[in-house]
């Protein structure tokens, strides 16, 4: 068994995510546009339970709860609770449903039915649910803690990995099962994960900021998906945003601005002795008024791991390595 699902970005503004779209329940089968989530293990939907003021615009899991063995099937007493890096927070109650990506199918998945969304999962109407593919570890069902739609399908997988090949203002692909050789130019570099935290935990051995040197130090990072920017320790961030002119920390946002006149320089990191480049043209987020930008790049603030988000993972060929517990790239 593979599959294959397209990871479309959010329309319009500056591929702030990466929206892939679910096919969940059999008796009546809805597609509901979610967005896929290296970051966090929760499977989870708007849903007929969420108060309306808080759904308005989004599509919503409308689980049938019939008497065939197909039906979705409220699971007694569980409930769900889950907040981001962002503050944004969500919970509610549990289904067991089909859920369907890109033709693979799990037959009896956690469906967490939202009961409470908070403000900006509500105004980003783009994205109707979020589908965790960190480690179960994290998931917070409880009492009964529930497994990651990947974790349910890997076994019936041809192999136990999946990749990410997101693009910058187009559609990309997540693959599952397979590696796709034609989809990447060079080897695949990889390098141990860890799961001590739940995330796609691993080490990079450096970063070279613009046509500086490369600083060879290994740091700490995570895989995320679900995490716009590129967050790295605020040294870092400080060096990266002096070689642009006029940029600097604007106190009212926390965050880096430059003159939207300059293209950021290239960003470079290490996995042993490869180097995967973002290009400078990757680091820019958009407009936070007629002439300055919003960074691509920021701090990863009291972090202990930098966060490799999407303007980083859409610059490679990315491999989740669930079988060997590692994680690959490859320019492509
Ligand atoms: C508000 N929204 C759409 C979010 C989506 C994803 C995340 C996140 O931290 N994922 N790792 C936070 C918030």
């Amino acid at each position: 068994l593979t599959g294959s699902a397209v990871a479309n970005p959010n329309p319009s503004n500056f591929d702030r995510e990466y929206l892939v779209p679910v096919i969940i329940g059999a008796v009546t089968p809805q597609t509901i546009n979610m967005d896929l989530d290296t970051g966090s293990s929760d499977l989870w939907v708007f849903s007929n339970s969420t108060p309306g003021a808080q759904a308005t615009g989004h599509v919503v899991y409308q689980p049938n709860t019939c008497n065939a063995s197909t039906c979705a099937k409220l699971l007694p007493g569980e409930t769900w609770s889950i907040q981001y890096s962002d503050m944004s927070s969500s919970s509610g109650i549990v289904y067991s449903d089909l859920v369907t990506i890109g033709g693979a199918a799990v037959s009896s998945q956690a469906v967490e039915a939202a009961q409470i969304v908070s403000s900006s999962f509500t105004t980003d109407t783009a994205n109707s649910g979020l589908l965790g593919m960190a480690f179960s570890s994290l998931n917070t069902c409880r009492p009964q803690q529930q497994l990651t739609w990947f974790d349910n399908i890997k076994a019936s997988l041809a192999a136990e990995v999946w990749t990410a090949n997101l693009q910058k203002g187009a559609a990309g692909t997540y693959n599952f099962g397979y590696i796709d050789s034609t989809a990447y130019n060079s080897n695949i570099t990889y390098t141990p994960v860890s799961t001590l935290r739940g995330f796609w935990e691993f080490t990079f051995s450096g970063y070279q900021l613009g046509s500086s040197s490369f600083v060879t130090t290994d740091m700490a990072a995570i895989a995320d998906t679900g995490t716009t920017l590129l967050l790295l320790p605020s040294a870092v961030v400080e060096s990266y945003w002096a070689q642009v002119p006029s940029a600097h920390l604007e106190p009212s946002l926390g965050a880096y601005i430059y003159p939207c006149s300059a293209t950021p320089p290239n960003f470079t990191f290490g996995i042993g002795s490869y180097r995967g480049v973002v290009p400078g043209s990757y680091l820019a987020y958009g407009p936070v008024s007629s002439q300055w930008c919003y960074g691509g790049i920021q701090s990863q603030g009291s972090s202990p791991f930098s966060v490799f988000g999407d303007v980083l993972l859409k610059a490679q060929f990315v491999v989740f390595d669930v079988g060997n517990l590692r994680i690959g790239y490859a320019a492509k």
